[in-house]
């Protein structure tokens, strides 16, 4: 496996045993469609015995939220829980204790947020681990008569293209590659930012200039602008006065994907094509502009590279797309599939998290000035190059933890483990979809010290030991775990840290109003109104 994964297995350990004996619920009840309002149940019936004799629990003694799916999927509806199911989880964790299952239409699932438990799931989740599949996406690609990528494939299948992306966008060796790219890409995008402050700014005193503004559309081509330069090796020109008419499209295009994913979930997308019902249009329609803008570009790509003779001319890095040609270990049709993939999910997870981080290091001032002084130090002393740079700045990836530990782009991660596991002293049969429900956890005070502050510094090696010299594993999985975890991740993390790394080197952040962001879940979790940032010239 990759040094990337392999990292990724070493660094999360096992969790320490304050987690390991089994948590008291705080209401011990199953309720005929038990709705958890605000924390309490509206029909709470203590029915459960406690397991006092020490035998494991049937599956069906788990806490749960109602038996009949489809009477839940219609308060789903009603309420319009779909897109406030991070607190929906939150509330019933809190009123049904640590492991519950739920039936939303055809999904069935047993919810966990305890490390120790998840570190169970992933012990057992297989060489070939399963997520859930996402039927609408998978719907799209069979009906379109488009190959599948690894998001979608399972199996051997998945398993022989994910060895071959791994070697162009996990392991350290193409990180030192792709990493230049990303750190032009953040420059030009400060410059950017720095001549329109200067342009449309207020001077305050010390006649430093600012400007305050919603960055969330400069950050989505910012996103953009990136995963093609590393992708496909080439700029698209999204910083210029006159950015493409087609990139936007592309950018709304993902949003509406995946804000029409959610209540597809829940009911099978084949009938819905044959209603021909306006949700199911939406959703193929935002994938049918996806696919062509991804098309269009991987044409113009493969037209230059094969022109140039070798891929990597000159030895100049031709991206990705370049790499993955002239290896020719996957078929042009899969590496076409899967490039589309990793261009519709390497925008708004990246995207959005900036957002929450700009925000959070606006209003903990002086988190942000530790964690400036820290750049400043590593910059510095790096002498220009920025993977030396990313790595004398802990603090960085400490603030990436942060930010994706309260606002995990994912609020679940799902497996099927392969073989019967026990949770909570449940017995969980094999092939059980079981969510790791990341929200609800990186929110927790039995997980998280003080969890609401934001604290870059917690991740720190010396205090991840913890007090009893407890290893902290399983608590930062927003990129998933194993074999199986985001394939984008190394892109992402260092393509936020470049970012982070030199907004703080020319601006202090600061924030118009420091109250508590409203979050809303797509497929991805998002402030329900994007902040706005006041950027300062240092
Ligand atoms: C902060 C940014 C991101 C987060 C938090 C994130 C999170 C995740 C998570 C939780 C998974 C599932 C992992 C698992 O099941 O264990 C995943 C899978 C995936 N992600 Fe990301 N992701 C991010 C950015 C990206 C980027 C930038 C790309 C593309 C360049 C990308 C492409 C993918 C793909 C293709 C998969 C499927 C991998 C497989 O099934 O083998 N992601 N991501």
């Amino acid at each position: 496996m990759s040094t990337g994964v392999s990292a990724c297995v070493r660094a999360s350990g096992s969790s320490g045993p304050r987690f390991l004996g089994p948590a008291q619920p705080k209401a011990l009840c199953m309720t005929a469609a038990g709705t958890v309002v605000d924390g309490k149940l509206e029909t709470a019936k203590p029915v459960r015995k406690r397991g006092v004799d020490g035998r494991v629990r049937r599956f069906e003694e788990i806490p749960h939220t109602g038996r009949n799916g489809w009477i839940n999927l219609l308060k789903f509806w009603r309420e319009n829980r779909f897109q406030q199911l991070h607190k929906h989880m939150e509330r019933t964790f809190n009123a049904l204790g640590p492991i519950y299952r739920e039936k939303v239409g055809t999904l069935s699932s047993v919810n966990i947020l305890l490390p120790s438990d998840i570190s169970e799931l992933f012990k057992s989740e297989g060489l070939h681990p399963r997520r859930m599949t996402l039927e609408p996406w998978a719907t799209h690609r069979e009906t379109r008569n488009h190959r599948k990528g690894v998001f979608l494939k399972n199996g051997e299948e998945w398993r022989s293209d994910r060895l071959q992306l791994n070697k162009e966008v996990m392991m350290s060796a193409a990180v030192r590659r792709f990493l230049p790219l990303l750190d032009d890409v953040a420059k030009d995008f400060c410059r950017m930012l720095e001549d329109r402050v200067e342009r449309e700014g207020r001077r305050a005193e010390e006649a430093k200039r600012s400007l305050t503004i919603d960055p969330s559309p400069d950050l989505f081509r910012f996103a953009l602008e990136a995963s093609c330069h590393v992708l496909y090796g080439e700029r698209i020109g999204l910083f210029s006065s006159s950015p493409s008419l087609e990139s936007q499209k592309f950018i709304w295009a993902v949003e509406r994907m995946l804000t029409t994913t959610p209540p597809l979930l829940y009911l099978p997308p084949r009938l819905l094509l044959r209603l021909g019902a306006p949700l199911w249009t939406e959703h193929a329609t935002a994938w049918d502009h996806i696919f062509s803008h991804a098309e269009a570009r991987i044409q113009k790509a493969y037209q230059r590279l094969s022109s140039s003779g070798t891929m990597a001319a000159g030895g100049l890095y031709s991206g990705v797309l370049g790499q993955l040609m002239e290896k020719g270990k996957l078929s042009l049709d899969l590496i076409k599939a899967n490039i589309t993939e990793l261009m519709a999910g390497g925008v708004d997870t990246t995207a959005v998290p900036l957002q929450f981080g700009l925000f959070e290091l606006g209003r903990n001032p002086e988190v942000q000035d530790r964690v400036r002084q820290q750049v400043k130090r590593s910059w510095e002393q790096a002498g220009g190059d920025p993977q030396k740079a990313l790595q004398g700045a802990p603090l960085l990836k400490g603030t990436i933890k942060e930010i994706l530990r309260l606002y995990p782009v994912g609020i679940t991660v799902q497996r099927y483990p392969v073989k019967d596991i026990v949770l909570q002293n449940y017995h969980i049969p094999a092939g059980t979809m079981v969510q790791a429900c990341l929200y609800p956890m990186g929110r927790s005070s039995q997980v998280f010290e003080e969890p609401l502050n934001f604290d870059p510094g917690r991740w720190s090696s010396s205090r991840e030991e913890g007090q009893r010299g407890e290893v902290m594993g399983f608590r930062s999985l927003a990129f998933g775990f194993g074999a199986r975890q985001c394939v984008g991740r190394r892109i992402a993390e260092n393509e936020m840290q470049l970012l982070l790394m030199h907004i703080l080197l020319r601006f202090h952040l600061s924030v118009p109003s420091s109250e508590d962001l409203q979050t809303t879940a797509t497929l991805i979790l998002q402030p329900k109104t994007p902040p706005r940032i006041t950027f300062s010239k240092l």
